[in-house]
């Protein structure tokens, strides 16, 4: 158990109508009692809310006096005959007090108002981290903040670490650590897709998830026991018929939650959406299309967008991060030629690629051959053929229009016509990214796994059940079975934090805010 009461700023930096600054553990009810002008917290009954006064009890005046004073001043301050008073004053509720406008502390001149706040307490064991919570509700600026910390810490606690409140919460057993993590997914999420799937492990979906695996793979080992234990005297007592149906049914499971991760990491973080085309095929117009405003630099001189311009549309609730790239062609112009460099690390990573070229400035060869260099199992790449309103004007010189998706079968399936200058086809642009994100979705998984430690921890957890059904349809070897069916229980433990170290905790934590 933690000795520490930890205290943190629980709101945003900067100024708000109010900030909450929260304690937790063994002290912290008489530690905010020692700061504070109201009534005796430490005789409130949990989950109430109490009007008064922050008061820093060794303030400039106080510090003129002696040390013994000072330390006493501080020590029998519930007792002091001046806060009782003040008790007295306040006996009153809340709702009283705003009509009567007699009360205000009466600090004696060793003690410095800080604040007029509203406490909350709330007693261990039902409360966020399990300890002893006390939320001090101030005024929301930052400097009054710092003051009220600075007590606080003078009076006994100490400043949280990152993620420390929902550490605790984990470390006392309150909550498992995937739902520990869907707490900071929930701080970051920005649409209601990230907002679902977040609250949903907080429920403890993939806890649930996790625990019926763990139970399959359990079942399986006692199964497994029993066949070992009489496989000497030839006699099969297991179940083969069982044991082939529980390792099946891991694997479904195990391959669905891992499938879900496309899904969910679309969801979470994104789905990103690279921009590509020759010098001038209109990939800023386009973008400023999309966003419908003018973001990107546009201009007749090719060569214009050098470095990448990332911007983010929301769809459907889900983010797309659209980059602008520089266009692609070999150039002697250094600067741009870190763009190009930057154009195909951008095509790397992405998994969509809208690729803009222009009847009059592009040959069917090109747009093969780009193609051909650049597709990937896990990228979708759209034809986008800009500048349609032209294609009137002039006979293309090169350009093959029976250009077609029957060219490349495997590649690409989408090939749009648009005018990025007036905007027509954009609609049909963000259908095409909407439908991509609904494809992934259509997996059998009610769990969505948005979690990247939890996706590699899910298929380790797969590879050593696809060893155990190896070992077991090839004759059991008693000692490889032992160890994949441990490691495909470590490993599901990883994801609940069962079985885990504190590398790994330091690093899921502190990634966390300050005060969380
Ligand atoms: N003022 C305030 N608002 C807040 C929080 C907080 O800490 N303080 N939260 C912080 O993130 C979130 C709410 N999350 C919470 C989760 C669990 C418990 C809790 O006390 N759980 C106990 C008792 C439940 C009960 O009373 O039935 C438990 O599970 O044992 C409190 C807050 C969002 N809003
Ligand atoms: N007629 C017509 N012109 C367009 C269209 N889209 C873009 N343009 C024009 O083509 C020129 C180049 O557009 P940009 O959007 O800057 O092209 P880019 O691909 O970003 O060019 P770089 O930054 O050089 O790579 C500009 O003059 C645009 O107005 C279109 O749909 N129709």
């Amino acid at each position: 158990m933690n000795q520490d009461t930890i205290c943190a700023i629980a709101t945003a930096n900067g100024v708000g109508a109010l900030g909450i600054i929260r304690l937790s553990g063994v002290d912290a009810v008489k530690i905010a009692q020692r700061t504070f002008k109201g009534k005796n917290l430490e005789e409130v009954p949990s989950h109430t809310v109490h009007y008064g006064y922050i008061v820093d009890g060794n303030s400039r005046e106080a510090r003129g006096k002696k040390k013994e004073e000072r330390t006493k001043i501080i020590d029998d301050r519930p007792e002091t005959e001046d806060v009782e008073q003040f008790i007295i004053q306040n006996e009153s509720s809340v709702t009283h007090h705003q009509t009567s406008n007699t009360q205000h502390p009466t600090p004696n001149n060793t003690e410095e108002v800080i604040d007029e706040v509203m406490v909350s307490v709330f007693l261990a064991p039902k409360t966020f981290t399990t300890e002893d919570v006390v939320e001090i509700s101030f005024h929301g600026s930052p400097h009054i903040a710092k003051k009220i910390l600075e007590v606080l810490v003078k009076n006994g606690a100490r400043l949280a670490k990152a993620g420390e409140f929902t550490m605790r919460a984990f470390m006392n057993g309150r909550i498992d650590l995937a739902q520990a993590e869907s707490i900071a997914d929930l701080i970051a999420s920005e649409n209601e897709a990230s907002r679902k799937v977040a609250l949903n492990q907080l429920k403890g979906g993939i806890t649930n998830e996790i625990s019926i695996l763990r139970n399959d793979l359990l079942n399986f080992t006692s199964l497994i026991e029993l066949e070992l234990d009489f496989g000497e005297e030839d006699v099969e007592f297991a179940d083969r018929t069982a044991m082939n149906k529980l390792l099946l049914n891991l694997r479904h499971k195990l391959s669905a939650l891992i499938e879900s991760f496309q899904y969910g990491n679309a969801l979470k973080n994104g789905v990103e959406v690279a921009i590509i085309g020759k010098p001038n095929a209109g990939k800023s117009t386009l973008l400023n299309a999309l966003l419908k405003e003018e973001r990107a630099i546009v201009s007749e001189i090719a060569g214009t967008t050098r470095d990448t311009i990332e911007e983010v549309i929301h769809l459907k609730g889900t983010a797309f991060r659209f980059v602008d790239t520089a266009g692609l062609r070999e150039t002697t112009d250094i600067i741009e030629k870190i763009g190009v460099t930057k154009a195909k690390e951008k095509i790397a990573s992405a998994k969509v690629l809208l690729y803009l070229y222009d009847e009059q400035d592009s040959t069917t060869a090109e747009v093969i051959a780009f193609v051909k260099e650049f597709h990937r199992d896990d990228l979708k790449i759209v034809l986008v053929h800009n500048k349609v309103d032209l294609t009137n004007d002039e006979v293309p010189n090169e350009f093959d229009s029976t250009l077609n998706l029957e060219l490349f079968p495997d590649y690409c399936d989408e090939l749009l016509r648009i005018s990025a200058r007036d905007q027509t086809g954009i609609e049909a642009v963000k259908t095409v990214l909407i439908d991509y994100v609904e494809n992934l979705k259509d997996q059998e998984s009610n769990v969505i796994i948005t979690n990247q430690r939890h996706y590699d921890a899910l298929r380790k957890s797969l590879q050593s059940v696809l060893q155990v059904e190896e070992a077991v349809s090839s004759g059991i070897h008693t000692e490889l079975l032992a160890y994949e069916l441990r490691n495909a229980l470590e490993q599901l433990g990883e994801i609940s934090g069962e079985f885990t170290n504190d590398e790994v905790l330091g690093n899921i934590f502190s990634k966390f805010c300050i005060g969380k």
